[in-house]
């Protein structure tokens, strides 16, 4: 069974359509979801959630239609805190207890002190990635199967985001659990995610195995008049200026063959979303 399973979502906004987003997450992954500012991403978490309707499309979670039944087995951490701020670490314990059938005190108030979390302090006196580390924790407390994250490590330190990526990986490794997480830090998706999703305008531009994408993809380099040496239906996107180019491909080593004079390197996320987004510059 699917962790969660989307079919064909939509969702307009004036000025934005979210076209037709199909995906699904296998149960024991962690995927990532990326794209630029307004790409949306946070439209897509929130259709999967339901604080967002779709205009189209339907949302399976754990094989269910969404409810709230289902919503109890789902963690969520947006980008921005979400609880009252004059509440406490402790307060939050008793009224998230009587929310989540499955909420464990111990799990909350033991993560918060790993996060080094004051449990006494009210909410507004947080820093952003005390704030964020504490929606983590909250997420995690009622053993979720199925974790969304909204750029949940964008304020944390590199020891903190660290920590916070080892309990992703703790979360899914029994292959009982799931993970989608957006982030635009790509270097957290090179460590720890299995695939990847590159949304694009509201549109699904990409969804590959991450090892594919790492061992598979490559950039071709040359000189601008060297680009048009290149099969177009072989370019995923590219980026020229005055002097150089850099196309992504797939089948590294087949293209490395085929065009012996120019660079061919492996890449990586972020540079598969940049040459995605394509550019001709002058
Ligand atoms: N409630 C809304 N009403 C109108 N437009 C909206 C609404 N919510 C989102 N949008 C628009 O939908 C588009 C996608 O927004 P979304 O927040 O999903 O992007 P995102 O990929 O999460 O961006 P970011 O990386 O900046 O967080 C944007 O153009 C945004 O202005």
């Amino acid at each position: 069974m699917n962790a969660l399973e989307l079919n064909g979502i939509c969702k307009t906004y004036p000025g934005f359509t979210l076209e037709n987003i199909s995906f699904s997450l296998p149960m024991g992954t962690i995927t990532g979801l990326v794209g630029r500012n307004g790409a949306g991403k946070t439209t897509t978490l929130k259709s999967i959630v339901g604080t967002v309707h779709p205009d189209g499309g339907s949302v399976r979670i754990l094989g269910q239609e969404l409810g709230t039944n289902v919503m109890q087995d789902v963690g969520i951490v947006y980008d921005e805190c979400c609880f009252s701020e004059i509440l406490t670490a402790k307060n939050m314990n008793s009224v998230l207890g009587s929310v989540y059938h499955n909420w464990s005190p111990d799990l909350f108030l033991g993560q918060c002190e790993r996060y080094g979390l004051p449990l006494n302090k009210k909410i507004k006196t947080f820093s952003r990635g005390m704030k964020q580390k504490l929606s983590i924790a909250a997420a995690l407390a009622h053993s979720p199967k199925l974790l969304l994250l909204d750029e949940p490590t964008g304020g944390l330190d590199p020891v903190a985001r660290g920590e916070i990526l080892d309990d992703l990986w703790e979360f899914i490794e029994d292959g009982q659990h799931a993970v989608l997480l957006s982030t635009h830090i790509t270097t957290d998706l090179d460590r720890i995610a299995d695939r990847i999703l590159i949304l694009s305008d509201g549109q699904l531009k990409l969804d590959e195995s991450k090892d594919v994408l790492l061992d598979e993809y490559c950039v071709l380099r040359g000189s601008p008049d060297q680009l048009d040496l290149l099969d177009r239906d072989e370019i995923l996107g590219f980026r020229r200026n005055a002097y150089s180019f850099e196309a992504l491909c797939k089948n590294r080593a087949a293209m490395a063959e085929k065009y012996p004079a120019l660079v061919c390197d492996r890449t990586d996320i972020e540079q598969v979303l940049v040459l995605l987004e394509g550019s001709e510059q002058k």
